[in-house]
């Protein structure tokens, strides 16, 4: 890299993104300049990276372009790449206006799960539509300090195995991914939720993320806890006909979801932009 990288910093609810913009695609993102930039020593340090492409300028959303004119090409913070992001979707959106590429309201987004539209409202918070949850049958088990649960199997567009414990703080260090069995059910990799109720439609999570450890939240595990949990509570609202809404509480904060009875679900809560700068161009290359 010759010339200066502009970056930016946002989170929602502490899930934390380097922002990339480059509407022509012209950065080259390899998995080892992704984790660099995501180092939280020795570099910016985020939990993943929001790269913003116009959809007409890559290969993989110029067949989106004509419903949405930006790409979220996420990827994780050790340079995997992911489906989708939730919070990273809000994130992205909340960059979209704070460029003024566009004004508060309605945003299209393209994903690789899809378009997903974001209403940035006036008072602050932002909700995407994050379209339908899949619902495997087959699950796994997750065992932690000798501790083992069964864990549902919930699509996001992405994957999850969300697992209901007494206490969060069962979920031990999650400094390493649990293990998890049988390991065939997701040959991808999955992101790893551990859920306790703190009261009625009110619960907490903490998540392992695939490719980027513990974080303290994830959009898409807040929406598959929720998911799970209505099925567990009797409250899927395909059969009771009536919206389920429940409050996740993440480490970083809270987000409210909402799943309808024709299976779409919102997701609210803050994003922020917090910093801007270039990177290094000798430092990225080192
Ligand atoms: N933090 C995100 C999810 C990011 C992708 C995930 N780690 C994966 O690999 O699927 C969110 O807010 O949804």
């Amino acid at each position: 890299m010759t010339s200066p990288l502009a970056f930016l910093k946002g989170h929602g609810t502490e899930n934390d993104f380097v922002i990339l913009p480059d509407p022509e695609n012209a950065v080259d993102l390899p998995p080892a300049v992704v984790a660099r930039l995501c180092d939280r020593r020795a570099g910016i340090g985020g939990d993943g990276v929001l790269h913003v492409v116009r959809s007409a300028a890559h290969p993989e959303a110029k067949h989106l372009a004509d419903e949405a004119e930006w790409f979220m090409d996420y990827r994780n913070a050790d340079g995997s790449v992911a489906e989708m992001c939730g919070n990273g979707v809000r994130v992205f959106a909340r960059y979209l206006q704070h460029a003024g590429h566009v004004t508060a309201g309605e945003v299209p987004v393209a994903t690789r799960g899809g378009i997903k539209h974001v209403h940035l409202d006036k008072n602050g918070s932002v909700t995407v539509r994050m379209g339908k949850a899949v619902l495997p049958e087959a699950g796994v088990t997750v065992t932690v300090d000798g501790r083992s649960w069964p864990a549902r199997n919930v699509n996001m567009g992405n994957p999850h195995a969300v697992a209901f414990v007494e206490s969060l703080d069962h979920a031990g260090s999650l400094d390493a991914e649990p293990p998890y069995e049988p390991a065939a059910v997701y040959p991808e990799g999955v992101n790893i939720e551990f859920v306790a109720d703190r009261g009625p439609r009110h619960v907490a999570m903490r998540v392992h993320e695939r490719g980027a450890a513990e974080t303290r939240s994830c959009g898409t595990g807040a929406c598959a806890v929720a998911v799970a949990t209505a099925r567990r509570d009797g409250a899927d609202p395909a059969v009771t006909g009536m919206p389920a809404t429940y409050t996740v509480d993440v480490l970083g904060g809270t987000l409210v979801i909402t799943e309808h009875p024709d299976g779409e679900i919102e997701m609210t809560g803050p994003a922020v932009i917090v910093a801007e700068g270039t990177v290094e161009p000798t430092w990225l290359d080192a």
